[in-house]
Protein backbone atom coordinates (compact mmCIF):
# COMPACT_ATOMS: atom_id res chain seq x y z
CA UNK A 1 0.00 0.00 0.00
CA UNK A 2 1.26 3.26 -0.67
CA UNK A 3 0.40 7.00 0.62
CA UNK A 4 -1.75 7.20 -2.82
CA UNK A 5 -3.36 4.27 -2.28
CA UNK A 6 -4.30 4.01 1.40
CA UNK A 7 -8.05 3.73 2.14
CA UNK A 8 -7.12 6.13 5.34
CA UNK A 9 -5.74 8.75 3.11
CA UNK A 10 -7.82 12.17 2.88
CA UNK A 11 -8.84 13.12 -0.45
CA UNK A 12 -6.57 15.27 -2.41
CA UNK A 13 -7.57 18.69 -2.70
CA UNK A 14 -7.40 19.58 -6.47
CA UNK A 15 -6.45 23.35 -7.37
CA UNK A 16 -7.85 23.70 -11.10
CA UNK A 17 -5.70 27.00 -12.71
CA UNK A 18 -7.88 27.98 -15.85
CA UNK A 19 -10.78 27.51 -15.94
CA UNK A 20 -11.34 26.60 -19.86
CA UNK A 21 -12.19 24.30 -22.53
CA UNK A 22 -9.70 22.05 -20.36
CA UNK A 23 -10.39 23.34 -16.76
CA UNK A 24 -14.01 23.41 -17.06
CA UNK A 25 -14.46 19.16 -18.40
CA UNK A 26 -11.95 18.50 -15.21
CA UNK A 27 -13.70 20.40 -12.66
CA UNK A 28 -17.45 18.67 -13.99
CA UNK A 29 -15.49 15.34 -13.73
CA UNK A 30 -14.41 15.85 -10.31
CA UNK A 31 -17.59 17.48 -9.00
CA UNK A 32 -19.23 14.03 -10.32
CA UNK A 33 -16.23 12.29 -8.51
CA UNK A 34 -13.32 10.76 -8.89
CA UNK A 35 -11.91 8.23 -5.79
CA UNK A 36 -9.18 9.95 -4.00
CA UNK A 37 -9.28 13.47 -5.42
CA UNK A 38 -11.55 16.49 -4.29
CA UNK A 39 -12.32 19.98 -5.95
CA UNK A 40 -11.07 22.56 -3.87
CA UNK A 41 -10.68 25.72 -5.70
CA UNK A 42 -10.14 27.44 -9.27
CA UNK A 43 -8.52 30.15 -10.93
CA UNK A 44 -9.83 32.25 -13.86
CA UNK A 45 -9.15 35.76 -15.13
CA UNK A 46 -12.60 37.18 -15.55
CA UNK A 47 -14.42 35.46 -12.15
CA UNK A 48 -17.78 36.65 -12.85
CA UNK A 49 -17.64 34.11 -16.02
CA UNK A 50 -16.07 31.60 -13.84
CA UNK A 51 -18.84 32.07 -11.40
CA UNK A 52 -21.43 31.32 -13.55
CA UNK A 53 -19.95 28.16 -14.74
CA UNK A 54 -19.41 26.88 -11.21
CA UNK A 55 -23.43 27.56 -10.62
CA UNK A 56 -23.15 24.12 -12.72
CA UNK A 57 -21.50 22.39 -10.28
CA UNK A 58 -23.12 20.49 -7.48
CA UNK A 59 -20.17 21.08 -5.24
CA UNK A 60 -18.97 25.12 -6.05
CA UNK A 61 -15.93 26.12 -4.78
CA UNK A 62 -13.85 29.22 -4.71
CA UNK A 63 -12.59 31.15 -7.74
CA UNK A 64 -9.13 32.61 -6.43
CA UNK A 65 -5.87 34.32 -8.07
CA UNK A 66 -3.53 32.03 -9.25
CA UNK A 67 -1.57 33.23 -5.98
CA UNK A 68 -4.13 31.58 -3.52
CA UNK A 69 -4.31 28.35 -4.72
CA UNK A 70 -1.54 26.82 -2.97
CA UNK A 71 -2.70 26.74 0.49
CA UNK A 72 -5.50 25.33 -0.17
CA UNK A 73 -4.56 22.48 -2.73
CA UNK A 74 -2.18 19.23 -2.56
CA UNK A 75 -1.98 19.42 -6.31
CA UNK A 76 -2.51 21.99 -9.15
CA UNK A 77 -3.90 21.10 -12.57
CA UNK A 78 -2.34 23.90 -15.17
CA UNK A 79 -4.41 24.76 -17.73
CA UNK A 80 -4.30 28.06 -18.20
CA UNK A 81 -2.39 30.52 -21.11
CA UNK A 82 1.09 29.29 -21.38
CA UNK A 83 2.85 32.12 -19.89
CA UNK A 84 1.66 31.84 -16.38
CA UNK A 85 3.19 28.05 -15.88
CA UNK A 86 5.79 29.64 -13.73
CA UNK A 87 3.14 31.54 -11.09
CA UNK A 88 1.04 28.34 -10.70
CA UNK A 89 3.81 25.74 -10.56
CA UNK A 90 6.37 27.22 -8.70
CA UNK A 91 4.15 27.72 -5.46
CA UNK A 92 3.14 24.09 -5.61
CA UNK A 93 6.61 22.47 -6.27
CA UNK A 94 8.29 24.52 -3.33
CA UNK A 95 5.74 22.63 -0.89
CA UNK A 96 6.86 19.59 -2.86
CA UNK A 97 3.76 19.06 -3.79
CA UNK A 98 2.53 17.95 -7.52
CA UNK A 99 1.60 20.01 -10.92
CA UNK A 100 -0.13 18.50 -13.41
CA UNK A 101 0.98 20.67 -16.30
CA UNK A 102 -0.85 21.15 -19.77
CA UNK A 103 0.98 24.11 -21.20
CA UNK A 104 3.81 21.89 -21.76
CA UNK A 105 5.41 23.72 -24.28
CA UNK A 106 6.30 26.42 -21.91
CA UNK A 107 8.22 23.88 -19.61
CA UNK A 108 11.26 24.19 -22.54
CA UNK A 109 11.59 27.82 -21.78
CA UNK A 110 10.73 27.37 -17.79
CA UNK A 111 13.52 24.48 -16.90
CA UNK A 112 13.76 25.71 -13.61
CA UNK A 113 10.87 24.15 -12.58
CA UNK A 114 12.62 20.77 -13.23
CA UNK A 115 15.14 22.15 -11.21
CA UNK A 116 12.87 23.20 -8.39
CA UNK A 117 10.91 20.10 -8.54
CA UNK A 118 13.90 17.81 -8.04
CA UNK A 119 15.27 20.73 -5.44
CA UNK A 120 12.16 20.50 -3.30
CA UNK A 121 10.44 16.49 -3.82
CA UNK A 122 7.47 18.19 -5.79
CA UNK A 123 6.68 16.49 -9.08
CA UNK A 124 5.46 18.21 -12.78
CA UNK A 125 2.94 15.61 -14.52
CA UNK A 126 2.70 15.17 -18.22
CA UNK A 127 -0.23 13.63 -19.18
CA UNK A 128 -0.65 12.46 -22.66
CA UNK A 129 -2.83 15.03 -23.38
CA UNK A 130 -4.74 15.28 -27.33
CA UNK A 131 -1.73 12.85 -28.26
CA UNK A 132 -1.24 9.16 -27.91
CA UNK A 133 1.48 6.39 -27.48
CA UNK A 134 3.82 8.64 -25.05
CA UNK A 135 3.62 5.00 -23.07
CA UNK A 136 5.38 3.03 -26.13
CA UNK A 137 7.57 5.87 -27.00
CA UNK A 138 8.99 5.92 -23.16
CA UNK A 139 9.77 2.35 -23.39
CA UNK A 140 11.35 2.27 -26.44
CA UNK A 141 13.34 5.63 -25.19
CA UNK A 142 15.18 2.96 -22.73
CA UNK A 143 16.58 1.28 -25.52
CA UNK A 144 17.63 3.89 -28.60
CA UNK A 145 15.51 5.57 -30.57
CA UNK A 146 16.66 7.02 -34.10
CA UNK A 147 14.36 8.85 -34.75
CA UNK A 148 10.89 10.31 -34.00
CA UNK A 149 8.30 12.39 -36.80
CA UNK A 150 5.26 13.89 -36.17
CA UNK A 151 3.34 15.26 -39.16
CA UNK A 152 0.35 17.46 -37.89
CA UNK A 153 -2.81 18.85 -39.61
CA UNK A 154 -5.00 21.31 -38.55
CA UNK A 155 -7.92 23.15 -39.52
CA UNK A 156 -7.19 26.79 -40.27
CA UNK A 157 -9.29 27.74 -37.13
CA UNK A 158 -6.95 25.96 -34.86
CA UNK A 159 -4.03 27.41 -36.10
CA UNK A 160 -5.08 30.98 -36.74
CA UNK A 161 -3.22 33.73 -34.83
CA UNK A 162 0.03 31.77 -34.15
CA UNK A 163 3.27 33.92 -33.68
CA UNK A 164 4.67 31.98 -35.85
CA UNK A 165 2.56 32.58 -38.70
CA UNK A 166 2.28 36.14 -38.14
CA UNK A 167 5.85 37.15 -37.86
CA UNK A 168 6.71 35.34 -41.27
CA UNK A 169 3.48 36.93 -42.26
CA UNK A 170 2.40 33.64 -43.56
CA UNK A 171 -1.65 33.58 -44.41
CA UNK A 172 -4.11 30.51 -43.86
CA UNK A 173 -7.23 32.74 -44.08
CA UNK A 174 -8.05 31.70 -47.42
CA UNK A 175 -6.70 28.91 -48.09
CA UNK A 176 -8.23 26.12 -50.61
CA UNK A 177 -5.59 23.34 -50.38
CA UNK A 178 -3.73 22.06 -47.42
CA UNK A 179 -0.45 23.85 -46.56
CA UNK A 180 2.49 23.12 -45.22
CA UNK A 181 3.15 25.79 -42.50
CA UNK A 182 6.04 24.56 -40.78
CA UNK A 183 9.20 22.17 -40.75
CA UNK A 184 11.56 21.95 -37.74
CA UNK A 185 12.11 20.51 -34.34
CA UNK A 186 9.74 20.64 -31.45
CA UNK A 187 11.42 23.19 -29.45
CA UNK A 188 11.35 25.96 -32.31
CA UNK A 189 7.50 24.48 -32.74
CA UNK A 190 6.68 25.34 -29.23
CA UNK A 191 7.91 28.62 -29.40
CA UNK A 192 6.21 29.48 -32.95
CA UNK A 193 2.71 27.71 -31.74
CA UNK A 194 2.51 28.00 -28.18
CA UNK A 195 -1.22 27.47 -28.18
CA UNK A 196 -1.11 24.38 -30.58
CA UNK A 197 1.55 22.46 -30.60
CA UNK A 198 2.55 21.25 -26.64
CA UNK A 199 1.67 17.85 -27.91
CA UNK A 200 4.54 17.89 -29.83
CA UNK A 201 6.76 18.98 -26.24
CA UNK A 202 5.47 16.30 -24.43
CA UNK A 203 6.12 13.56 -27.63
CA UNK A 204 9.61 14.93 -27.58
CA UNK A 205 10.44 14.90 -23.17
CA UNK A 206 8.61 11.29 -23.53
CA UNK A 207 11.28 10.63 -26.22
CA UNK A 208 14.72 11.90 -27.88
CA UNK A 209 13.97 15.64 -26.51
CA UNK A 210 12.83 18.89 -28.44
CA UNK A 211 15.99 19.59 -30.74
CA UNK A 212 16.13 15.90 -31.97
CA UNK A 213 12.04 14.98 -32.14
CA UNK A 214 10.93 16.56 -36.08
CA UNK A 215 7.48 18.13 -36.82
CA UNK A 216 5.49 19.10 -39.63
CA UNK A 217 2.54 21.32 -39.69
CA UNK A 218 -0.55 21.96 -42.14
CA UNK A 219 -3.26 24.18 -42.25
CA UNK A 220 -5.95 22.21 -44.52
CA UNK A 221 -8.93 23.82 -45.11
CA UNK A 222 -11.02 20.62 -45.24
CA UNK A 223 -10.33 19.63 -42.10
CA UNK A 224 -12.47 19.31 -39.21
CA UNK A 225 -10.31 17.55 -36.60
CA UNK A 226 -7.16 18.06 -35.23
CA UNK A 227 -4.84 15.17 -36.68
CA UNK A 228 -1.37 14.02 -35.50
CA UNK A 229 0.60 10.94 -36.89
CA UNK A 230 4.04 9.98 -35.45
CA UNK A 231 6.60 7.76 -36.64
CA UNK A 232 9.06 5.90 -34.34
CA UNK A 233 12.15 4.03 -35.44
CA UNK A 234 14.12 2.54 -32.91
CA UNK A 235 16.16 -0.56 -31.64
CA UNK A 236 13.65 -2.33 -30.21
CA UNK A 237 10.42 -1.13 -32.33
CA UNK A 238 9.02 0.58 -35.25
CA UNK A 239 5.91 2.00 -35.14
CA UNK A 240 2.84 4.85 -36.39
CA UNK A 241 0.21 6.01 -34.67
CA UNK A 242 -2.24 8.55 -35.66
CA UNK A 243 -5.48 10.85 -33.74
CA UNK A 244 -8.10 12.55 -35.21
CA UNK A 245 -8.97 15.02 -32.40
CA UNK A 246 -12.50 16.09 -32.05
CA UNK A 247 -11.88 19.89 -31.70
CA UNK A 248 -13.64 20.97 -28.23
CA UNK A 249 -15.16 24.75 -27.38
CA UNK A 250 -11.64 26.32 -27.86
CA UNK A 251 -11.10 25.20 -31.30
CA UNK A 252 -7.38 24.72 -30.90
CA UNK A 253 -7.96 22.28 -28.11
CA UNK A 254 -8.92 18.68 -28.70
CA UNK A 255 -11.97 17.27 -26.43
CA UNK A 256 -9.47 14.38 -25.73
CA UNK A 257 -7.14 16.32 -23.74
CA UNK A 258 -9.12 17.06 -20.31
CA UNK A 259 -9.91 13.13 -20.79
CA UNK A 260 -6.58 12.45 -20.75
CA UNK A 261 -6.40 14.25 -17.50
CA UNK A 262 -9.30 12.90 -15.65
CA UNK A 263 -7.53 9.12 -16.44
CA UNK A 264 -4.10 10.48 -15.40
CA UNK A 265 -5.89 11.56 -11.87
CA UNK A 266 -7.30 8.17 -11.51
CA UNK A 267 -4.50 6.01 -11.93
CA UNK A 268 -2.12 8.27 -9.46
CA UNK A 269 -5.34 6.36 -6.74
CA UNK A 270 -6.31 3.48 -8.39
CA UNK A 271 -5.65 -0.16 -6.95
CA UNK A 272 -4.64 -1.16 -10.62
CA UNK A 273 -2.25 0.67 -13.33
CA UNK A 274 -2.22 -0.27 -16.91
CA UNK A 275 -0.22 1.01 -19.26
CA UNK A 276 3.45 2.75 -18.28
N1 LIG B 1 -0.93 19.14 -23.54
C1 LIG B 1 -1.92 19.07 -24.44
O1 LIG B 1 -2.17 18.04 -25.04
C2 LIG B 1 -2.73 20.28 -24.71
C3 LIG B 1 -2.46 21.46 -24.06
N2 LIG B 1 -3.23 22.58 -24.27
C4 LIG B 1 -2.86 23.81 -23.54
O2 LIG B 1 -3.56 23.85 -22.30
C5 LIG B 1 -3.77 25.21 -21.91
C6 LIG B 1 -5.26 25.45 -21.62
O3 LIG B 1 -6.02 25.17 -22.78
P1 LIG B 1 -7.60 25.47 -22.84
O4 LIG B 1 -8.28 24.98 -21.63
O5 LIG B 1 -8.07 24.99 -24.16
O6 LIG B 1 -7.59 27.06 -22.84
P2 LIG B 1 -8.85 28.06 -22.69
O7 LIG B 1 -8.48 29.29 -23.42
O8 LIG B 1 -10.12 27.38 -23.01
O9 LIG B 1 -8.85 28.36 -21.11
C7 LIG B 1 -7.81 29.08 -20.49
C8 LIG B 1 -8.25 29.50 -19.12
O10 LIG B 1 -7.19 30.24 -18.48
C9 LIG B 1 -7.78 31.34 -17.82
N3 LIG B 1 -6.85 32.45 -17.56
C10 LIG B 1 -6.37 33.37 -18.42
N4 LIG B 1 -5.62 34.27 -17.76
C11 LIG B 1 -5.67 33.93 -16.44
C12 LIG B 1 -5.14 34.49 -15.26
N5 LIG B 1 -4.38 35.58 -15.29
N6 LIG B 1 -5.42 33.87 -14.08
C13 LIG B 1 -6.18 32.78 -14.02
N7 LIG B 1 -6.72 32.19 -15.12
C14 LIG B 1 -6.46 32.77 -16.32
C15 LIG B 1 -8.90 31.77 -18.74
O11 LIG B 1 -9.80 32.57 -18.01
P3 LIG B 1 -10.89 33.51 -18.78
O12 LIG B 1 -11.77 32.57 -19.55
O13 LIG B 1 -11.58 34.17 -17.64
O14 LIG B 1 -10.08 34.42 -19.64
C16 LIG B 1 -9.48 30.41 -19.12
O15 LIG B 1 -10.37 29.97 -18.10
C17 LIG B 1 -3.24 26.07 -23.07
O16 LIG B 1 -1.91 26.49 -22.79
C18 LIG B 1 -3.24 25.11 -24.24
O17 LIG B 1 -2.29 25.46 -25.22
C19 LIG B 1 -4.30 22.53 -25.10
C20 LIG B 1 -4.61 21.38 -25.77
C21 LIG B 1 -3.81 20.17 -25.68
O1 LIG C 1 -5.55 19.50 -29.45
C1 LIG C 1 -4.52 19.30 -30.12
O2 LIG C 1 -4.52 18.77 -31.23
C2 LIG C 1 -3.17 19.65 -29.58
C3 LIG C 1 -2.99 21.00 -29.07
O3 LIG C 1 -3.80 21.87 -29.22
C4 LIG C 1 -1.76 21.27 -28.34
O4 LIG C 1 -0.85 20.45 -28.35
O5 LIG C 1 -1.68 22.35 -27.73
Amino acid sequence: MNAFTSPRRRPMRVAIAGFGAIGGRVAQALDEGIPGFELAAVAAQDKGKAARRMEQLRNPVPVLDIAELEPVADLVIECAPAVLLPAIAEPFLREAKSVVVLSVGALLAQEHLVALARQHGGQIVVPTGALLGLDAVAAAAEGRIESVRMVTRKPVRGLLGAPYLVENNIRIEDIREPMRVFEGTAREAAKGFPANLNVAVALSLAGIGPDRTMLEIWADPELQRNTHRIEVESDSARFSMSIEGIPSENPKTGRITPLSVIACLRKMTAPLRVGT
